[in-house]
């Protein structure tokens, strides 16, 4: 398959390069190779992207939200029907193994576009009868909604944020992470396949200054942004100097509370889809594992067999089911923190180790004896290390699950219903799980709190946060003023 798409950009319908701009290399990550050259935006780049936006979204707001909807829905066949070559491509873009990118990528993009696509014609408005007078609301779209992506899900967050911005009326000028830009690109022209007017939404590259210099665009109502808290932190505060919306989908470090009485296999099956599904690269990770002491032997024991299973290799060979990091840097970033959890005392149960040759392997690695004022217990480290910790209670647990300051996920595994329920209304986390871990359909809310996030993605709560509400004053009757 050609890795190289015909040109950098997706702007108004079609493809657009300009050669002046930075370079941006894409690295297969299973070989360290080069498998396409691409270039930054320049300002003439985004001044297009964002005129076409600004022009196109007046048009789509004025069709139905039937005939809307219907776009995205088509657009959402039209990626199930192309599912191979798009798991192919993220799995060149990420070096997640096909085994993952066949069922989690595309296919989850076309969940979301099938779902805001058929939910488009009930969003409206609402009657308020004030005796004769009334109010009626109208829920309008933004405008022009800039998003900004991570490397982890390119295909995934480009949907995520294109269906709900796209069902709502607005136009959107998508940023996907310089790590990862070829995918985007493929959402725009299945867009415009489907029926999308040239515009609705554009695909324009580029390292954290192009993201920074569209939201301070006065045309941008609305920045949605999938990354690190950092990122998250300059991107809100920026947003904020126009009054401009915001979503943000930030990182994490997440609990993981497996009690006693947890069904084993369960618990360990729970905290492998919370620690190493695409390599520990997921946002939502459960990766501070508190295990209680009474099953902590075992847990361990089964923890270590079942890793046993792991198949590294070349990701495009369908039984391989563990890739490599996204880049070198990130993996050197994840060794320096495995560095961190053996100086800090932390016992190193299984991994710890790059994998030589090409490509940027690292084995998947479980720590235990982890307290919770180690490093790696504290900061998000974003690749396959899990951190075990040991706890008595459930009082004990709580509290020390919700000491951080983020609050994206959170989870619990125990027999008792009771107890779970309590858990998941204790955690201080947007997305909670009893008895499972990191699913995440369209259907259900996705986000955090605290530092983790600002708003929601998926379900009927994005519509949220792609529109606004506005409310017209019916008057009936004669006008009464005091002089
Ligand atoms: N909550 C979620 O839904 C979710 C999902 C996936 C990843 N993440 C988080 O993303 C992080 C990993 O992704 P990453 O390394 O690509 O994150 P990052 O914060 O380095 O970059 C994210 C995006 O922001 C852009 N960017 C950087 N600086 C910018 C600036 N000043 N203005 C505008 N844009 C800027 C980058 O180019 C990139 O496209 C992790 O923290 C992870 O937890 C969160």
């Amino acid at each position: 398959m050609t890795t190289q798409p015909t040109a950098s950009h997706f702007i108004d319908g079609q493809y657009v390069e300009d050669t002046a701009g930075e370079v941006i290399d894409v690295i297969y990550p299973a070989t360290g190779k080069s498998i396409a050259t691409l270039h930054a935006a320049t300002p003439a780049i985004v001044e297009q992207a964002l005129a076409s936006a600004k022009r196109a979204q007046k048009e789509w707001a004025s069709w139905t939200a039937t005939d809307r909807g219907r776009v995205l829905r088509k657009a959402a066949d039209i990626m199930r029907e192309r599912n191979h070559e798009l798991s192919v491509l993220e799995t060149y873009d990420t070096g997640k193994p096909y085994q993952e990118t066949s069922v989690a990528d595309a296919t989850s993009g076309a969940e979301a576009l099938e779902y805001f696509g058929g939910l488009a014609a009930s969003i409206t408005g609402e009657h308020i009868q004030l005796g004769e007078d009334f109010v009626y609301t109208r829920r309008e779209p933004l405008g022009v909604c800039v998003g900004i992506g991570a490397w982890n899900y390119p295909t995934q967050i480009a949907c995520w944020k294109a269906a709900p911005a796209l069902a709502c009326g607005n136009a959107m000028v998508f940023k996907p992470s310089e790590m990862t830009p070829l995918c985007a690109l493929k959402v725009a022209e299945i867009l415009v396949e489907a029926g999308a007017p040239a515009g609705v939404y554009n695909v324009i590259q580029g390292y954290g200054a192009v993201g920074a210099s569209l939201i301070s665009d006065p045309r941008v109502d609305k920045v949605s942004l999938t990354g690190s808290v950092p990122t998250g932190r300059k991107v809100y505060a920026a947003a904020a100097e126009g009054m401009r919306h915001v979503t943000m989908e930030l990182g994490g470090k997440s609990p993981l509370v497996i009690f006693d009485d947890a069904d084993l296999e369960n618990a360990v099956s729970g905290a492998i889809l919370g620690n190493f599904y695409s390599t520990g690269q997921v946002c939502s990770n459960g990766t501070r594992v508190f295990v209680q002491k009474g099953i902590k032997d075992a847990f361990l024991k089964r923890m270590t067999e079942r890793l046993a299973g792991i198949k590294m290799g070349d990701p495009q060979d369908p039984d391989v089911n563990f890739g490599p990091m996204v880049s070198e840097r990130q993996r050197d970033i994840v060794e320096g923190f495995i560095a961190k959890g053996n100086e800090e005392g932390a016992t190193l149960v299984t991994g710890g180790k790059r994998v030589d040759g090409e490509g940027f392997y690292l084995e998947a690695t479980v720590f235990a004896d982890v307290t919770d004022g180690m490093t790696i217990a504290r900061d998000e480290i974003f690749g396959p290390v899990m951190s075990v910790l040991d706890f008595d209670t459930e009082e004990e647990v709580l509290e020390r699950a919700n000491a951080t300051e983020f609050g994206l996920a959170a989870g619990v595994f125990t027999a008792d219903l009771t107890r779970a329920h309590r858990m998941a209304a204790g955690f201080e986390a947007g997305t909670c799980y009893i008895n499972t871990y990191n699913l995440a359909p369209v259907e259900a809310p996705f986000g955090g709190s605290k530092m983790s996030g600002v708003g929601r993605e998926n379900s009927k709560a994005a519509i949220e946060h792609y529109s606004q509400i506005k409310g017209v004053y019916v008057a009936m009757g004669e006008v009464e003023a005091p002089f």
